[in-house]
């Protein structure tokens, strides 16, 4: 039996791995959980599973459930988090916390020698340079669950490092891969919500559709893999089906396909090396499929994907500044308060008053982050 701790439950990916837990409760155990603001959702799933440690962020809810469920523990906001990450209960904490809030968990996590399985990709973008290494000094595995990485890392079984010759990362184009540069003027948010080909929370939906998300998982690839930027590929696949490929030295192109649904990569995450069934998928079927395309991206119409390379290979404390403006802006277009544009411009605007450090603390990628979500805020 493996026991788990999920951070940030009530989201998307929370939400599924409470699937895939309550399908095979021999295989798995939910010991402690951590929700953001949505009591609601955090007690439907306290409904379904005798979690005994919960966290949430506010004292009231705290207060609220401690009242209402005498019987169980629970935490709050980040130190609650990072109690319930370093539990001596748990094998592996799954993060799918989103955004910058996933950091210090995870750190806190490897160091008390949990398995990670990550969803948080920001957490690999700002930090990879400290993640990694750590993982390696403590032994820990750290396994993707973003679905392009949990394809890489499917499609590298059994590999060489130095057989790789490069990533074929897709991207399904997000909500406005056939929209013009004018049309993009105006797009609304619920628009941008409209993801194709994948229901996830809105942070990423929005990323999705700038092409920020693509950027990110290129540094996210790049730790995860250590690959050189040039070695990796993005490429526009709008029927998300192949979910990423390697191609090796030798010619061979190995990738993952399946129905888009992340259950598997989240189930793969929490059973590697082996496998098991998934409740109620759809068999893929191949001859449903009238085609398969692959196109390279329109940095022009898309040009967050360049610009996220740039932060990437520029490196040191460059992607913190980009993950960091890119949150906030992301945000302020959710609220309304800026058009669809303005998102990639506020992000190169703080890219370009930054100086890049390298090889940052994460106390200097704590005072940096908040240093570039002030400068965006006053911008919006
Ligand atoms: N959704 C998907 O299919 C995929 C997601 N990912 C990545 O996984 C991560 C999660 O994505 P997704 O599930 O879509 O996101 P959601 O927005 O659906 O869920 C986010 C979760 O984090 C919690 N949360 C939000 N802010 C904070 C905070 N400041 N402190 C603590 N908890 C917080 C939320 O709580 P609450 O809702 O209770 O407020 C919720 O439980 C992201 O990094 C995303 O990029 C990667 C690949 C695919
Ligand atoms: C499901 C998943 O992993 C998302 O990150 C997905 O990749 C988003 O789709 P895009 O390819 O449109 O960014
Ligand atoms: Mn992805």
């Amino acid at each position: 039996m493996k026991k788990l701790t999920v951070l940030g439950v009530t989201g998307s990916i929370g939400t599924q791995t409470v699937d895939v837990v309550l399908h095979h409760q021999d295989q798995f155990e939910i010991v402690a959980m951590s929700a953001g603001h949505n009591i609601n959702k955090l007690e439907e799933i306290m409904a379904k599973l005798p979690v005994e440690h919960i966290c949430v962020l506010e004292e009231k809810d705290q207060a609220y459930l401690e009242k209402k469920y005498p019987d169980r523990h629970f935490y709050c906001g980040q130190e609650g988090m990072i109690a319930i990450a370093t539990l001596k209960e748990a094998d592996i904490v799954l993060n799918a916390v989103v955004g910058f809030a996933g950091l210090l968990p995870t750190i806190q996590a490897i160091e008390s020698h949990k398995d990670i399985a990550i969803a948080n990709k920001e957490t690999l973008v700002v930090a990879g340079h400290i993640i990694m290494p750590l993982a390696k000094k403590n032994g820990i595995k750290l396994l993707p669950v973003d679905s392009e990485h949990s394809a890489i890392f499917q499609s590298l079984q059994g590999a060489h490092h130095d057989e790789i010759r490069k990533i074929l990362l897709t991207c399904s184009g997000g909500s406005f891969r056939d929209y013009s540069f004018e049309d993009l003027k105006d797009v609304t948010v619920a628009q941008a919500l409209n993801h194709p080909n994948w229901s996830m929370g809105a942070k990423i939906t929005i990323d999705s559709a700038t092409l920020f998300n693509k950027g990110l998982e290129v540094i996210e690839a790049h730790w995860l893999f250590d690959v050189d930027y040039d070695q990796i590929e993005v490429l526009i696949h709008p029927e998300s089906v192949l979910h990423s490929a390697i191609e090796y030295v030798d010619g061979a192109v190995i990738g993952q396909m399946g129905t888009p649904d992340m259950r598997l990569p989240i189930q793969y995450a929490l059973t590697y090396p082996d496998r098991l069934p998934i409740g109620d998928s759809h068999p893929f079927d191949l001859t449903a499929l009238a085609s398969l395309h692959f196109t390279k991206p329109d940095t022009i119409r898309f040009p967050a994907l360049k610009l996220a390379i740039q932060a990437g290979k520029t490196g040191g404390s460059m992607p913190c500044v980009l993950n960091a403006a890119n949150e906030v802006a992301n945000k302020a277009f959710r609220d309304g308060k800026i058009r669809f544009l303005d998102i990639y411009r506020l992000v190169e605007e703080a890219m370009k008053q930054h100086q890049p450090i390298e090889n940052p603390t994460l106390d200097e990628l704590l005072e940096i982050d908040q240093k570039t979500r002030t400068f965006v805020m006053q911008k919006v």
